[in-house]
């Protein structure tokens, strides 16, 4: 019994506290709104006991149980009053039934951006996680949640308004039966709690198959994945799998989701036996002349009163208990730490030296170190290529210097202090980045460059040299609209669709446009053809000249035109100097190199 209590109380107090946490969000996105709504509960908690005792009084002068002198006026004034009363409710109902519409749309909105604006600032690290994904979702889908526990403790508000002045009135008939009936009505909607609170457990551990269902269902219709789709035949395949995961996940949900039914229905019985004990209860006293006949009336339409709100009240507070476990998806959401911490408060501009110093990496969550011991240094105004396999862990330098990960030990300096001492926009702001798989976006030509600097103000001649030095002048020639063309057709007709080295140069553009003092480039001519990718390379030398600049790339004539190579190897430097100084020597990069050029001059000599 104790502990019953206990869990009882702690319910409550879960209930308040979850009603709370949404009320105050709900005020936080307007209070103008919030305010009206709980207004409007209240006339509308207390319209119906009104109109049930206008009711009442009709029959009882129509009846003769009520006698008074001028029946007449008195039949016509409640009418009136009742009426008047009833379109009062019905206009507020309507402007209620608005103000919550748009309250509903102006909160989601504002918890949208919320957890948009959490997305943004979170680790890179937590991308690699599914665990945050599945965080994401659940917060995403929290959303209505909050909504719903600010509908239902509203509502809860009219239905107790109502639930007590009826519960008052029909005590008057039978105290112990109205007892009864408060204590029978209370099971079925218990068990409703608990049935609920299985089905939320289970949807928590079935997120995974959920998400699956969501990726599986966005390759089928994405533009990006339609040419394979077609071209592999594998949409039938596909539908299977969609299928696969689909129909264990529906048959179990529809398993539990059958039995609280059946369960609830059969509960719901012993209400309705209970009313008709208080009816025949009150039919007795009425023939017997304790009640008058307007009484049935009354009561009569009290206890349908009583048992929708009592229904409604338990309802309101089940289901802000319920979701008590979604509203905490969305605090435990908001709470997710960034391991990369602005730690920082120096301000960085010019970078006179980068220095990696036995520094060493793993990507959280995972076994492999891909960077091991790595040491190499980079002066300013040096044009430095990272050069190795696949996989060496090139790009991973380069995200550890823009602190998207902290190495797990060693130390990355710029201008001889540890990285971690710079603010961490600063920082970023001191480095123009071209990443391996730069996307462009769905916005127009010149929001496409000046995107990478928007507090710069720049005119349209920034723009126009950013497409120059990346060779991407002749895109614009091709564009209907100019620097405001769009490109995408996704959200415009008129859009402009690029070919996958287009889009490469209008990344790079983007790129040369940021103009900070150090340049990286990562793969910068992967999808460029070779006049391109000459003249990036000239631009690059040109762009460079007073800058550092650290690239990438595995053609390695482009090499040339670096002060410093540096050999990456599993994760380790095994070699760097310039080009002439390792190809002099037997080094790896000398067989790279020859790799490429052998062929070509093999082919030149007919072998
Ligand atoms: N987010 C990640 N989580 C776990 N491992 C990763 C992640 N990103 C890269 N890796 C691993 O780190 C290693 C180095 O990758 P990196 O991208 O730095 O190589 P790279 O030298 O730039 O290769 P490429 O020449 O192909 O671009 C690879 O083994 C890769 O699988």
């Amino acid at each position: 019994m104790k502990r019953k209590l206990t869990l009882l109380l702690s319910g409550t107090k879960s209930v308040f506290s979850t009603f709370a946490y949404c009320f105050k969000l709900s005020v936080k996105s307007s209070v103008s709104y919030t305010l009206l709504r709980i207004a409007s509960q209240f006339v509308s908690g207390f319209s119906g006991i009104i109109t049930a005792y206008f009711g009442k009084l009709i029959i009882d002068i129509l009846s003769g149980s009520l006698q008074i002198s001028n029946r007449v006026q008195y039949v016509i004034f409640i009418l009136a009053l009742s009426s008047g009363i009833g379109i009062a409710v019905l206009v507020l109902g309507k402007i209620n039934d608005y103000v919550t519409g748009i309250h509903n749309e102006a909160l989601t909105q504002y918890l949208n951006i919320d957890i948009i604006g959490r997305s943004v600032e979170a680790d890179l690290a937590l991308f690699d996680s599914p665990e945050y994904y599945n965080q994401l979702e659940m917060a995403k889908r929290s959303v209505l949640s909050v909504i719903s526990v600010l509908w239902s403790g509203l509502s809860c508000v009219s239905a107790v308004i109502t639930l007590l002045s009826a519960l008052l009135i029909i005590g008057k008939v039978s105290i112990p039966l109205t007892v009864l009936l408060v204590a029978v009505s209370l099971p079925s909607a218990i068990l409703n709690q608990s049935y609920t609170k299985k089905l939320y457990q289970w949807n928590l551990t079935h997120v995974k198959e959920e998400r699956q269902m969501n990726y599986l269902s966005f390759i089928m219709t994405d533009k990006k994945y339609a040419q394979e789709l077609r071209l592999f035949n594998i949409g039938d395949f596909l539908k299977e799998k969609f299928k696969a995961i689909w129909g264990p996940y529906f048959a179990k949900k529809k398993k539990l989701t059958k039995k609280r039914a059946l369960l609830v229905t059969l509960l719901s019985v012993f209400p309705q036996l209970c009313i008709l004990g208080i009816l025949t209860v009150l039919s007795l006293r009425i023939m017997s002349g304790n009640n008058t006949i307007g009484d049935y009336s009354l009561y009569s339409g009290l206890l349908a009163q009583f048992l929708s709100s009592l229904m409604a009240a338990l309802t309101s507070i089940i289901n802000i208990y319920d979701q008590k476990l979604r509203i905490h998806s969305f605090e435990e959401f908001e709470a997710i730490p960034n391991t990369v911490a602005n730690t920082g408060t120096e301000k960085l501009s010019e970078i006179t030296s980068i220095e990696f110093d036995d520094v060493s990496f793993r990507y959280p969550g995972t076994e492999k170190e891909v960077l091991k011991h790595i040491s190499f240094s980079v002066n300013a105004h040096e044009k430095v290529c990272l050069v190795g396999l696949n996989g060496a862990g090139k790009s991973t330098v380069i995200k550890l210097l823009l602190r998207f990960y902290d190495a797990e030990s060693g130390n990355i300096r710029i201008n001889g202090v540890d990285i971690k001492n710079y603010e961490i926009t600063s920082l970023r702001k001191a480095f123009s980045c071209l990443f391996q798989q730069s996307p462009n976006y769905a916005f127009t030509l010149r929001e496409n460059i000046t995107i990478s600097d928007i507090f710069k103000n720049a005119d349209e001649n920034d723009v126009l040299d950013a497409l120059y030095n990346s060779s991407a002048s002749d895109i614009l020639g091709q564009m209907a609209d100019g620097l405001d063309s769009y490109l995408s057709r996704a959200y415009e007709e008129n859009g402009t669709e690029l070919s996958g080295g287009q889009h490469q140069k209008i990344a790079l553009a983007r790129t040369f446009f940021r103009n900070s003092s150090v340049l990286i480039l990562d793969e910068p001519s992967a999808s460029l053809d070779p006049e391109s990718e000459y003249k990036v390379f000239c631009s690059l030398e040109k762009l460079s000249r007073g800058k550092t600049a650290i690239f990438t790339s595995h053609r390695l004539s482009n090499t040339i035109i670096a002060d410093k190579i540096i050999v990456v190897e599993n994760g380790t430097v095994i070699e760097q100097g310039t080009h002439d100084e390792l190809m002099e020597k037997a080094s790896r990069y000398a067989t790279f190199f020859t790799y490429q050029a052998d062929r070509y001059i093999r082919k030149k000599a007919g072998q």
